[in-house]
């Protein structure tokens, strides 16, 4: 279906090796359209058609790296053209526009920082619209809220192109190693047709409806971590207010039933106050601001992250906004010292 699907590829692209999971093998797709595929069922499948990729920040380098790994024939473009230079390197070819990219390409995906970056790539001057036509799709797998992947999704489809959300739960780690979990929604045709990739730089992908389905859904999973993050920064200093070591407090809370990977993986960095930014502090507060303004559309109270969204907006005012999500205890650490003088 899927090498159908890519017709008008200029040339054919070898079998897709699934990347940094043991041993290269062929991708396997799922023919089935299901909700969800971790470890895809179902025949061998060659993947063609040239894929494009816009935005090679934290994580869409590391995507698109396991694209071009996988055999994948992918063509490049980020705002700051040195970040391309590691992806030409394992054999990506460039373009120096995002309309450049789309237009040469069977389907473009795009990583970007936040809904404003994301609607000018898709459809600002020399954005991705003004390269696309029908055949096309467009796969924006950037943090957004609903309203703005509308927009997008209206701007790509109005040039007969199709378009799918597809924003991503997992961070840099499992970006690296194929790990990610898609959250997609939007044109389902799209969605089975970029399967194989998906598959490619994912664990599971999951087809949620209508556009605006996708950015919900990683909304409301980032607003829990981003709180999560927040009262476990407090459980860690507070721990250590009361003369308990932090590192057993992490050692334990791995033990019991609200071990979660992001406390085992951070916890031991920020007892050292280390904080190697692999999801940026102001991605995090975006996310929060977004997921507050979804609440609301519903007259939902969510008052626990309007008050965890406080305190990484006070990190972001103590220049943290660079540093991963994690640095917000430094925040807290702040206040806990103001209410003491
Ligand atoms: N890091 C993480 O753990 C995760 C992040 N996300 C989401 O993925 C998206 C990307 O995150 P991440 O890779 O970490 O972020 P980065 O900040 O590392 O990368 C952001 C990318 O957006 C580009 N960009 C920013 N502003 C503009 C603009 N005005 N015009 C064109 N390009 C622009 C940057 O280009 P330049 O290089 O020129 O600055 C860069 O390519 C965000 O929406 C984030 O919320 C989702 C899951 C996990
Ligand atoms: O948006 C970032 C999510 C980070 C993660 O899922 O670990």
């Amino acid at each position: 279906m899927a090498a159908a699907a890519f017709l008008g590829a200029s040339r054919a692209a070898p079998a897709l090796l699934l990347p940094s999971r043991g041993l290269p093998r062929r991708l396997l797709v799922s023919a089935a359209s299901s909700s969800s595929s971790s470890g895809a069922a179902g025949g061998v499948v060659e993947f063609q058609g040239k894929v494009g990729f816009l935005g090679l920040g934290i994580m869409g380098a590391p995507m698109a790296s396991n694209l071009i790994k996988a055999g994948c024939d992918v063509t490049v473009w980020n705002r700051t053209k040195s970040k391309c230079d590691p992806l030409l390197s394992l054999g990506a070819k460039y373009e120096p526009s995002p309309a450049g990219v789309a237009s040469s390409c069977d389907v473009t995906f795009a990583m970007l920082a936040d809904p404003q970056s994301a609607a000018e790539v898709a459809c600002g001057a020399n954005g991705a619209a003004e390269g696309l036509a029908p055949g096309k799709g467009y796969v924006d797998v950037s943090t957004v809220d609903g309203a703005t992947s509308k927009l997008i999704g209206e701007h790509i489809t109005s040039t007969g192109a199709s378009f799918l959300e597809a924003p991503v739960s997992g961070s840099k780690k499992p970006a690296e190693d194929g790990l990610l979990i898609f959250l997609t929604a939007g044109d389902e045709s799209l969605y089975k047709r970029v399967a194989p990739l998906l598959d490619v730089m994912g664990k599971s992908r999951f087809y949620l409806g209508d556009v605006g389905n996708g950015a919900a859904m990683k909304l409301v999973v980032n607003m829990v971590m981003g709180s999560m993050m927040v009262s476990f920064s407090e459980g860690l200093l507070l721990s250590e207010k009361v003369g308990l070591d932090p590192n057993t407090l992490v050692e334990v809370i791995s033990q019991g039933a609200i071990s979660a990977p992001m406390f085992s993986l951070k916890g031991p960095s920020m007892v050292k106050a280390a904080y190697p930014t692999a999801f940026p502090l102001k991605h995090q507060q975006k996310d929060l601001r977004l997921a507050l303004a979804l609440a609301e559309s519903v007259s939902q109270p969510i008052p626990t992250v309007a008050a965890a969204n406080e305190l990484y907006k006070a990190a972001k005012s103590l220049g943290l906004a660079d540093h991963d999500f994690s640095a917000v205890i430094e925040a807290l650490k702040a206040k806990v010292e103001n209410s003491q003088q």
